[in-house]
């Protein structure tokens, strides 16, 4: 699908999409819960179905009713020889430790860009916990055997979090005395999110300044009711529209929330837009905006919104951690620079950081593409909103990853969007 975006004000109310990396944690703890389980405001993009589905798969059943979701589950005890985790990270990083508590051997798909994504980690890891697995050279298909067993460990938390987070999930429903040692986490509030999840679900993990993590007893996920955050990293996309073309009030923020795309409201504060904050929800109203620097090493997914950002700013914007974006669902600082640049955005890409050259004004009546990057999508949709003329977006339909309802968002908040369908 290709969407054309108009040049437009903002200005409206909207609630913010339920969190994917809050849902498909939830589902996880559904999934190790016996007993019954009660999702309120799930989400349902892509990367969340996925999960709903591979929790189906390893044993759970899955009932959509008017309230939520509910997860019947009694352990993981897979129903088939195969989970295929759509394109989403981490659902792939989540579930193959979870996949491997059982002694059934699995195989484990995805597809689009995760076919592509590194999963050597496995290879290095889950040996040393009594799991046989092959992979095709580190990337999918895994093929491996369980059960997986609880030991001291160590590991490199430099390239993702995510790996972290699916052992955590795993040795909370075997471990009797285990500590897990990480070496270089980044993306640390994801691991906050990742333990204050499994709390909710009855599992306690100490932790040391998240380099060591204790499991100190036997413990049980307990089935609960669990309600989704919105996401602040798709409310971002909405902040920054406000902040360069508007005002937007969006609901369902928690601003105590251990999701790290929080982050934005320092970035949007740093470039001096408006900021009305309330009680679950964010007022943002545009203002003159400068320049700002940012390190984003640890909440790597708000670079797109930041460089819709940055692209308004007069000045030179400088964010850190570009490296962190190579192997997401497109390599990052690349595309945007590149689908920027079409825009007559001008961004310079030097080791670890970005510079964005913003204020020079955006250029319209151009194509660009998603490169099947959801977030790519959304942040040349916030920049056509400031642009000379209308953008068309290419493979616009990424965004049904994590935020199906974005372009009904942005039209919500008085954004103008057409869409081609592409004939067949
Ligand atoms: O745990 C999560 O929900 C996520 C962790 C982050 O990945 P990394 O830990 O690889 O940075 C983030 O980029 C991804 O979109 C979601
Ligand atoms: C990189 C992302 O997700 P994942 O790694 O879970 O596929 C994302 O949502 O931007």
């Amino acid at each position: 699908m290709k969407v054309i975006i108009s040049p437009a004000a903002i200005n409206g109310v909207v609630t913010a999409n339920p969190s994917k990396s809050a849902m498909q944690r939830a589902v996880a703890a559904a999934l190790l819960a016996k007993g019954t389980t009660m999702i309120h405001n799930p989400g349902l993009s892509n990367d969340c179905l996925a999960a709903l589905e591979v929790a189906e798969n390893l044993g759970a059943m899955v009932k959509r009713l008017d309230d939520g979701i509910q997860i019947t589950s009694k352990g993981v005890q897979p129903f088939y020889d195969e989970i295929n985790c759509g394109e989403s990270g981490l659902g792939i990083r989540m579930f193959t430790p979870i996949a491997a508590l059982s002694e059934q051997p699995i195989t484990i798909e995805g597809h689009g860009s995760l076919v592509t994504r590194p999963m050597h980690f496995f290879e290095e890891v889950l040996p040393q916990l009594g799991v046989e697995i092959k992979s095709r050279d580190g990337k999918l298909p895994l093929k491996i055997k369980g059960p997986l067993q609880a030991k001291d460990i160590t590991i490199d938390g430099s390239l993702s979090s995510q790996f972290l987070t699916g052992l955590l999930m795993a040795f909370g429903s075997v471990a009797d005395k285990a500590a897990i040692t990480v070496k270089d986490l980044k993306s640390k509030p994801y691991i906050a999110l990742t333990l204050q999840i499994m709390e909710h679900f009855g599992v306690k993990v100490r932790q040391d300044n998240f380099q060591v993590f204790h499991f100190d007893k036997k413990q049980e996920y307990r089935a609960k009711e669990y309600t989704v955050e919105g996401d602040w990293s798709g409310a971002a996309f909405l902040l920054v529209a406000a902040a360069v073309a508007g005002k937007a009030e969006v609901h369902h923020l928690n601003t105590q929330s251990a999701q790290s795309d929080k982050a934005i409201m320092e970035a949007l504060e740093k470039a001096g837009a408006e900021i009305l904050p309330g009680v679950f929800t964010m007022i943002v109203v545009k203002n003159a905006l400068k320049a700002f620097e940012m390190d984003a090493t640890d909440c790597p997914d708000l670079f797109p919104p930041l460089v819709a950002l940055a692209a308004n700013c007069k000045g030179i914007t400088k964010i850190k951690g570009v490296s962190r974006l190579a192997h997401k669902e497109s390599d990052r600082g690349l595309t945007l620079q590149q689908e920027f640049a079409k825009m007559g955005i001008k961004i310079d890409l030097q080791g670890d950081e970005m510079f964005v050259h913003g204020g020079t004004g955006i250029k319209g009546n151009v194509t660009v593409s998603s490169h099947n990057d959801h977030r790519i999508a959304m942040a040349c949709a916030v920049a056509a909103l400031t642009a000379d003329g209308a953008i068309t977006i290419e493979n616009a339909e990424a965004i049904n990853k994590s935020y199906p309802e974005f372009y009904e968002h942005l039209e919500t908040l008085g954004g103008i969007v057409e869409r081609e369908e592409l004939k067949v």
